[in-house]
């Protein structure tokens, strides 16, 4: 606390406060009921399918997004740690292309077929709308801490002690909800906290309005598995 105003130590973990004040929609992203049939061993697998799909363009359009901000980190020269931290997880979109590249042909989907659809659309929208000079690096680093975060906390419930993923999924579940990843998740987590501990009442608000709408993408990309949009 030492050095710190009361202001600001008011704002710390800010991102734990947010998740508390919108815990339904966070809930609703984290524990979709796509997520609880893997779990639960019942998922339907043509909608793993259309997710696998969708989820491969998405990931196209989100290396973009991250390069951006990691050209936000570089620009505003604080810690040297945070670019290292944004391109681990570029290096991990790279193994995650690839990924989606050898498992598409496992389940007979062919993704020079797929057609984006428009949660993918509104979701990639988005994310160009966060690629502007004019959106502050402490607003989009909180909404690509929650991206990932999102999928994190959502596969890793699939790997728990009595969840009954079935074994064709395991690889795929293991992908997001592996510690490693966890634990780059946890350190985009201290950089969002750090920058909005400083932060000014606008970008505070900025920052949460980019997170709440994360949470909804995400719910309805999640959505889409259905395959009734
Ligand atoms: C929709 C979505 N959200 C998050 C992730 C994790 N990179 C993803 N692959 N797809």
């Amino acid at each position: 606390m030492e050095g710190k105003t009361r202001e600001e130590v008011e704002k710390s973990g800010m991102i734990d406060t947010w998740l508390r004040k919108h815990r339904l929609i966070y809930t609703g992203a984290t524990r979709h009921p796509l997520i609880l049939s893997i779990r639960d061993g019942t998922v339907d697998l043509s909608a793993y399918k259309r997710w696998l799909g969708q989820d491969y363009i998405f990931v196209r359009a989100f290396v973009p997004f991250v390069a951006s901000i990691l050209i936000k980190a570089w620009k505003e020269c604080n810690d040297a740690t945070d670019m290292e931290v944004i391109l681990s997880g570029m290096a991990s979109l790279n193994d995650e292309i690839a990924w989606f590249k050898s498992e598409a042909p496992k389940w007979g989907v062919q993704l020079s077929d797929i057609v984006p659809q428009k949660a993918n659309q509104d979701y990639c929208r988005f994310l160009e709308s966060l690629m502007s000079t004019d959106v502050e690096y402490t607003v989009a680093i909180t909404a690509f801490w929650a991206i990932e975060a999102v999928y994190q906390t959502s596969f890793a419930l699939c790997l728990e002690d009595g969840s009954k993923t079935p074994t064709e999924l395991r690889e795929t579940c293991q992908r997001w909800g592996n510690d490693g990843f966890g634990q780059y998740c946890n350190s985009l987590k201290k950089i969002a906290n750090r920058r909005l501990e400083k932060a000014s009442d606008d970008v505070l608000s900025a920052a949460e309005v980019a997170l709440l709408r994360v949470l909804e993408l995400e719910v309805e990309f999640w959505n889409m598995s259905r395959g009734d949009a």
